[in-house]
C-alpha cells in the first residue's frame, strides 16, 4: 500500500514558490532517498508533507487521505515523524526523558515502547541516564532517530541524518536505518551523501530547482553516468 503520495506539489515560503510540479511517492515498506544539489527543494519537499510550508497547489496523501493544509500535529496524528536537521532534541534531558517526549502526543505511551526503542539502539540504553547535550553528534542523531520512533510511525522522515558524522558513524547511522526499514516503517530520507544514501535506498529522486530531474531505484541512479556526472561526481 502507499504511504505517501504527493502529486504535482508547488509549495514554497509565503510568496516564494520553491517546489513546481513535484510528485513523490513512497510505498509502506519502502526506503526512498531525495538527493540534489544544494537548495534544490529537498528539504521543503519533506516539510511540506508535515504542513510547515505554504501550499499552492498539488495534492499530498497519507495512507490514503488527503493532508495539504492540514496543520503539523493533524499530520503526525496521521502516522508521520520527523527528525529535522538540527534542533531535534532536548539537550538538558536526559536520553530517557527524550524518548518520553517523542511519545509526548499519545494520550498514552505503551508499555513496552521504550524498552523496544532502547534494545534497539543499544547505545541509547547504555546512557539513558545521560543528558542529551553531553552526548556526541552520532550518539545525538541516533538519539533523535530513537525518539521519532516512539509514536510507531508509518513512515519516518529524516532530513540529512548523516550531516556533520565523521565517515565510520556515517555507515553505522545508515545500518540502524536499514534496521528501522526491515522492521516495518517506509522511510524518507534527504540526504547529501547521495551515493551511500543511494546505495542503500530502494528508490530515489533527484530534485534539481525544485523539480523531479531524475527517479529510480537507486542502484539505476548509481549507475546513470548523466546522474553520476551532473550529481555524483562522476
Ligand atoms: N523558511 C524559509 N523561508 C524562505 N525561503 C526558504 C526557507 N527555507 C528554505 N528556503 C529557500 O528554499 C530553497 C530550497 O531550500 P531547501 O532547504 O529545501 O533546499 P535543499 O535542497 O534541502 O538544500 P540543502 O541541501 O542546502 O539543505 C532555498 O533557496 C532556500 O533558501
Amino acid at each position: 500500500m502507499t504511504v505517501l503520495e504527493i502529486e504535482g506539489l508547488d509549495a514554497g515560503y509565503g510568496d516564494l514558490q520553491i517546489l513546481s510540479n513535484v510528485d513523490m511517492t513512497v510505498e509502506d515498506d519502502e526506503y526512498v532517498t531525495i538527493v540534489g544539489p544544494n537548495g534544490a527543494g529537498k528539504s521543503t519537499a519533506m516539510k511540506s508533507v508535515l504542513g510547515l510550508t505554504t501550499y499552492m497547489d498539488g495534492s499530498i496523501t497519507l495512507n490514503g487521505e488527503s493532508v495539504e493544509g492540514m496543520d503539523t500535529n493533524a499530520v503526525i496524528e496521521r502516522g508521520v515523524s520527523y527528525v529535522p536537521q538540527s534542533d531535534n532534541l532536548f539537550p538538558s534531558m536526559t536520553v530517557r526523558e527524550n524518548l518520553l517526549m517523542g511519545a509526548f502526543s499519545l494520550p498514552e505511551v505503551p508499555e513496552d515502547r521504550l524498552e523496544e526503542i532502547l534494545n534497539r539502539f543499544p547505545i541509547l540504553k547504555e546512557r539513558q541516564r545521560q543528558r542529551a547535550g553531553t552526548m556526541s553528534g552520532g550518539q545525538q542523531q541516533m538519539l533523535a532517530m530513537g525518539s521519532a520512533l516512539m509514536v510507531d510511525p508509518d513512515i519516518l522522515l529524516l532530513d540529512e541524518p548523516s550531516a556533520g558524522l565523521a565517515p565510520d558513524l556515517v555507515e553505522d547511522m545508515f545500518d540502524r536505518i536499514d534496521e528501522i526499514n526491515a522492521a516495518g516503517t517506509a522511510v524518507l530520507m534527504v540526504e547529501q551523501n547521495a551515493k551511500k544514501a543511494l546505495r542503500r535506498c530502494d528508490r530515489g529522486y533527484v530534485l534539481v530547482n525544485g523539480e523531479n530531474a531524475y527517479e529510480g531505484l537507486g542502484d539505476e541512479l548509481l549507475h546513470d553516468q548523466e546522474v553520476r556526472e551532473r550529481f555524483l561526481g562522476g
